[in-house]
């Protein structure tokens, strides 16, 4: 590894990878891309992340980083062109807060949605909607969370599009409202075309598949 080069350390199929090629590419930096076997994890990642073990992994200059929040937040410092992060400090507090609550709140209800069944699975799905509905009133009146261009909410958050997508076909149960959440809709859809966004994203069939995987090792923990 050039002692000036930047690696990215991912999965295909991990959505916090993606958040992070997602910031490389929209500030136009030049990386290379290493897979990482999760089944069989290499010496470079436990070398690189030895705290969690998980990807991504970003490293710059030699010096690795882990936790995907803390490495979009790296590169919008490091890189200053395309910032992700508002200048305004309540702005850029409430960029961050936005992240977390998804991280946070969303994430692992739509983990119980997926796992769970019968009463547990109803109370975690409408756990969903109102936090999706909850994230979608971040978005105030604008286009993207970041105003008219992509900031770090939509880079951090804007997966949950597709993903809770999928995980409501899996399951069979509406989590994103178009008619109740019609502006959140509006923003997953207008963001996963964004052509950076879109040339990114593994192909829906093959995360389809990952994701029935996934429920099924979800749902044989579980019972
Ligand atoms: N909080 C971490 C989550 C990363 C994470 O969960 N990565 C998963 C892939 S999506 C992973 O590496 N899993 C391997 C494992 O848990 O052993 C981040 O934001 O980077």
């Amino acid at each position: 590894m050039a002692s000036d080069s930047v690696t990215l350390i991912g999965f295909w199929g991990s959505p916090f990878a993606l958040r992070v090629k997602w910031a490389l590419e929209l500030k136009g930096i030049q990386y290379q891309y290493v897979e990482e076997d999760l089944t069989n994890k290499s010496a470079l990642l436990l070398q690189y992340n030895p705290v969690y073990k998980k990807v991504p992994v970003l490293v710059h200059q030699g010096k690795s980083l882990a936790e995907s929040l803390v490495i979009l937040e790296y590169i919008d410092e490091t890189w200053k062109q395309n910032p992700l992060l508002p200048l305004d400090p309540y702005e850029k507090a409430k960029a961050r807060f936005w992240s977390r609550f998804v991280d946070e709140k969303c994430v692992p209800a739509v983990i119980s949605t997926f796992s769970k069944g019968g009463e547990e699975q109803k109370k975690a799905a409408e756990e969903v909607r109102e936090n999706l509905k909850t994230l979608e009133s971040g978005l105030e009146e604008k286009r993207y969370f970041g105003g008219e261009k992509i900031g770090f909410t939509d880079v951090a958050t804007g997966w949950l599009g597709c993903w809770v997508r999928l995980v409501e076909e899996i399951v069979g149960i509406n989590l994103i409202d178009t008619k109740s959440m019609a502006k959140l809709n509006a923003w997953f859809d207008d963001f996963l075309e964004h052509p950076i966004i879109k040339e990114c994203m593994p192909p829906r069939e093959k995360l389809m598949e990952h994701n029935k995987a996934f429920y099924k090792v979800l749902t044989s923990l579980s019972t």
